[in-house]
């Protein structure tokens, strides 16, 4: 096939798994934590980077921090695209969408800059009181129906983002705008699904006309293309009712909306304002979720990290604390390290044939960052499976969220973002938005596991977090 041609043919693909003639490797086999998969076969099959076949798409594994920093990052001016889905980008029409544009169309620059004015240090500062206030209802949730933990934290990190995009505030329960954005998460999820849809493999497919016996796909990508179109529409109209009656406050998209502006520019700002939900929703719910985990199997780490805080403020922290948690923020690192948010990160595609490693990288394909591997390996990280924030407190009093690990345990925060021009845009909003929710969690709280034998074990997905078990938040001080 045209993906398999290159002039490097004299050069080895990487190994990896045959499988299956015509089929290759088939996604059953990839169902549950396919990144522990991937670095078996590192293994078994020697080196490391990979290379496996579904159908006729080849992807590319990357197993080690040194192929990540040299292709992803050195050779990022051809390794910035991203996997062509015939299904989700075309028949439901998402390829415009900010997670999915190749990033070599020149409006993927235009969307960066966007959200890089839109969630910098300053922005932030801007949002501060967005966050304080839903960090509250957050606590206040906690104390009330600790046994509804994993709904509170969800709410809160879905009100935030819908605060911070559009300047809506979520109501008690059943709000439009969560039922309309959980589906709109769940239609793409069965859209890119990998391996579902053969059109992903056989493009020429697309042309079957949609009143064809097979054409179910066909049929199913219109209906979902029209329900998504009409769906991501609403949140944008809302705000331009609000800015038009003059009872807006100001958010990410309100403050890029200008009268005048061209329905291009327009539709950008839609874009960008939809992937902040799609962006910071379920990571950081992820996130919350296996601190909350550690810190219930860690009581010893926990109460040093409540010490500081403790030592630092008298009171429930705010967000211009948050600068000052030197521990709190290494606590952070390792839970990222320890439970990945997103263990493959986004597959980026290659968009020139390459050689790395007397490997031939051919044009087009899928290319997996292993960020679990890499955050497991042994020689950047001993003893990878102890939750241990010590490997990266600087000693030094100074030490702020930003500084260096100690030398010779990489600083997390290189990995677990992704990659290259592709690199999460949300970090400056994420990190000080996570350390406040767990400051003022463990302000709060003492949290405990309800029983003395739990098994550590994650989920499987875009994003992945520890399996919650039952936990106590147990009451420091009563409420005022
Ligand atoms: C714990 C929190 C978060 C983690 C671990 C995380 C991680 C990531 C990763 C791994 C990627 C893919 C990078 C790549 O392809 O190499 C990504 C992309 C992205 N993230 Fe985040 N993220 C987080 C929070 C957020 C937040 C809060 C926002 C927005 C407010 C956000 C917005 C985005 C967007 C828009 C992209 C797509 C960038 C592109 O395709 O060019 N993320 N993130």
């Amino acid at each position: 096939s045209m993906l398999l041609w290159t002039r490097h043919s004299s050069f080895r693909l990487p190994p990896g798994p045959p499988g299956l003639p015509f089929f290759g490797i088939q996604s059953k086999d990839l169902k549950a934590e396919p990144w522990k998969t991937y670095a078996s076969w590192s293994v078994r099959f020697g080196g490391p980077i990979l290379s496996f076949r579904i159908y006729n798409r080849l992807t590319i594994v990357l197993n080690k921090h040194t192929a990540v920093h040299e292709l992803l990052e050195r050779r990022a001016a051809i390794y910035s695209g991203r996997p062509m889905s015939w299904m989700f980008n075309v028949i439901c029409g998402r390829g415009d969408a900010v997670f999915n544009i190749s990033g070599l169309h020149p409006r993927h620059k235009i969307y960066r800059r966007y959200l890089q004015g839109g969630l910098n240090t300053q922005a932030v500062k801007e949002y501060s009181s967005i966050l304080e206030d839903e960090v509250d209802i957050l606590v206040h949730g906690l104390r009330e129906t600790p046994g509804q933990f994993e709904q509170h934290v969800q709410r809160n990190a879905t009100a935030v983002i819908m605060k911070v995009a559009f300047g809506y505030s979520v109501s008690e329960d059943d709000d439009p705008f969560i039922s309309i954005a959980n589906q709109s998460s769940k239609i793409s999820g069965w859209a890119m699904a990998p391996g579902r849809w053969l059109v992903d493999y056989f493009p020429i497919l697309r042309f079957v006309p949609a009143w064809f016996p097979f054409a179910h796909f066909k049929r199913q990508g219109q209906e979902w293309r029209e329900i998504l179109n009409s769906i991501s529409d609403v949140p944008h109209e809302w705000v331009k009712a609000q800015i038009a009656s003059g009872t807006n406050i100001p958010s990410f998209t309100s403050r890029l909306l200008r009268p005048g502006m061209s329905e291009e520019e327009e539709d950008i700002v839609k874009w960008c304002a939809g992937a902040l939900y799609a962006g910071a929703a379920d990571t950081t719910v992820s996130a919350t979720i296996s601190f909350v985990m550690l810190m219930a199997l860690h009581p010893a780490v926990q109460d040093q990290a409540r010490r500081e805080i403790d030592s630092i403020v008298d009171r429930i922290p705010r967000v211009s604390d948050v600068d000052r948690f030197s521990y709190l923020a290494a606590v952070l690192k390792e839970v990222m390290r320890y439970a990945p948010v997103g263990n493959l990160a986004l597959p980026h595609q290659v968009t020139q044939e390459d050689l790395y490693l007397n490997y031939r990288i051919p044009a087009g394909s899928t290319v997996v960052p292993n960020i679990w591997a890499i955050l497991h390996d042994p020689e950047l990280y001993p003893d990878p499976f102890k939750f241990d924030p010590e490997r990266f407190v600087c000693g030094s009093e100074a030490s702020t969220l930003r500084s260096s690990a100690r030398p010779g345990q990489p600083d997390p925060n290189a990995y677990v973002w992704g990659f290259g021009r592709r690199r999460c845009p949300g970090i400056q909003f994420a990190e000080p938005a996570l350390l406040l929710t767990m400051a003022c969690i463990l302000h709060t709280f003492i949290i405990t596991p309800e029983s003395d034998t739990v098994a550590v074990e994650f989920t499987t997905g875009i994003t992945s977090h520890i399996k919650p078990f039952g936990v106590r938040f147990i009451p420091r001080h009563s409420e005022f």
